[in-house]
């Protein structure tokens, strides 16, 4: 496979402006025209058959405005309602001769109808924001104060759109089943979505699914054969000391001496309890504690994020860390508990799919195709292809930003990438 190419070729197939005749890109979930909603103007509205580009660089791909739409509605998991009402919308408005849309808690199932179906072919977005205030100076910047699409669910969807919309008209043979699913974020949205009576019913027979990956350039995709993304668990510790006056120490149970204390132990158990040849996470991204600046903090929380490369390797670690918060319990004469919030599975590709999708896109496409390594995010999404062959892909988007930050600023032309090249891959396999 090609290593990542800085002036990578553009995608040999493409998805032109003409799909932004749809009405639903027209009319906002009210009924409304989504953009005057937000004071933006559709860059393809007066897009005509004509105009269809050569190039997708040359191309304002009408899905880069849904995609602006989306980000300024960013929410929080099981809470994206308007994201919900915003895709019930669009997806309302497209021919529905062969489409079943089924609502799923804020999620959607849309089963697309193939003409002599053998099998179904499951592919996945997820809808959620983070609460990361954007820094970012777009002009379609977040509207929801304290929330941001900062991990490109914003691009997930606006691509699974772009790619229904196509397959709305032009069905495949095989059914083809796009999940929209809330809260991978957290608390987790892909494991009650598969348990669902929806899925049961229409389950698919393979799962495909896309990452925006800020470190590869726009025309690249990256992954590999096996373990993908790493095992996840949230972490919460609560300590409870004794507070009081801040010059009488001797008096009280410090909670932000045992809270710094305890973050610093905790890092011990990579470096120390670890295989070296294995790899492990554990970050605190939060800590609260106290109530000002004069007094003794009673008490005081961490919250953090476990990452592992196995399953066994996760229960290690729990148990390091249980036996370390008891030791913090005796040293620091404190009450505490841990939550482990929630947990995903890894994310393990089916070899022969993701190999043979690989070779697809090196040979078939103009998209650059990279071999990765695994990395430490997590996904739930690993529950989806736990039992059910699939794989997950990055989408190089080349920001100098990276996921989860305030000013993560993804290139919007890697959405017809993303578009034209999944177009491409489910015609074939759904033809096979
Ligand atoms: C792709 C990505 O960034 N996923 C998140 C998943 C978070 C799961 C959960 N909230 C946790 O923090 O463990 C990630 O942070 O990797």
């Amino acid at each position: 496979m090609k290593k990542p190419n800085p002036k990578q070729k553009s995608s040999k197939s493409f998805v032109n402006c003409n799909l932004a005749e749809n009405s639903s890109i027209r009319e906002g979930v009210d009924g409304t025209d989504p953009r005057l909603l937000f004071k933006e103007k559709a860059p393809c509205q007066n897009a005509t058959k004509e105009k269809e580009a050569k190039d997708v660089t040359n191309v304002i791909n009408p899905f880069i405005q849904i995609r602006r739409d989306l980000h300024q509605i960013p929410e929080k998991g099981f809470q994206e309602n308007r994201t919900q009402g915003y895709l019930l919308h669009y997806l309302n408005n497209l021919p529905q001769e062969h489409m079943e849309i089924r609502e799923w808690e804020t999620g959607i199932f849309v089963r697309v109808l193939g003409t002599a179906p053998s099998k179904t072919i499951g592919y996945r977005t997820d809808i959620d924001g983070l609460p990361i205030t954007e820094e970012t100076d777009l002009p379609f910047h977040s509207k929801h104060e304290g929330m941001m699409h900062a991990c490109g669910h914003d691009f997930h969807m606006s691509i699974a759109l772009g790619v229904l919309t196509h397959f709305s008209s032009n069905p495949p043979k095989d059914n083809l089943l796009f999940m929209f699913q809330p809260a991978e974020e957290g608390p987790g949205g892909a494991l009650p979505m598969i348990q669902s009576e929806i899925f049961k019913e229409w389950k698919p027979d393979m799962i495909v699914a896309l990452h925006i990956a800020p470190e590869y350039p726009v025309g690249t995709i990256a992954t590999k054969p096996g373990l993908l993304f790493a095992n996840t668990s949230e972490l919460f510790i609560d300590l409870k000391g004794k507070g009081g006056h801040a010059a009488y120490p001797h008096q009280t149970n410090d909670m932000v001496v045992a809270a710094c204390s305890l973050v610093s132990q905790l890092q011990t158990i990579i470096s120390r309890n670890v295989d070296p040849l294995d790899s492990a996470v554990i970050t605190i991204g939060k800590i609260t504690g106290g109530t000002v600046q004069n007094i003794i903090a009673e008490r005081a929380r961490l919250e953090g994020t476990i990452r592992t490369l196995s399953v066994e390797s996760m229960k290690k670690v729990k148990e390091r860390i249980q036996a370390l918060v008891q030791g913090v319990e005796i040293g620091y004469g404190c009450e505490t508990s841990i939550d482990y919030g929630c947990m995903y599975h890894q994310v393990d590709n089916d070899a022969r799919l993701t190999e043979e999708f690989m070779s697809f896109v090196e040979n078939e496409t103009n998209v650059n195709v990279v071999e990765c390594r695994h990395a430490m995010t997590g996904e739930d999404y690993g529950y989806m292809i736990q039992n059910i062959p699939g794989f997950m892909f990055w989408l190089g988007v080349e920001s100098p930003y990276g996921l989860h930050h305030s000013k993560l600023d993804p290139k919007e032309d890697a959405i017809g990438v993303g578009m034209s090249m999944l177009i491409s891959y489910l015609t074939k396999k759904g033809n096979e």
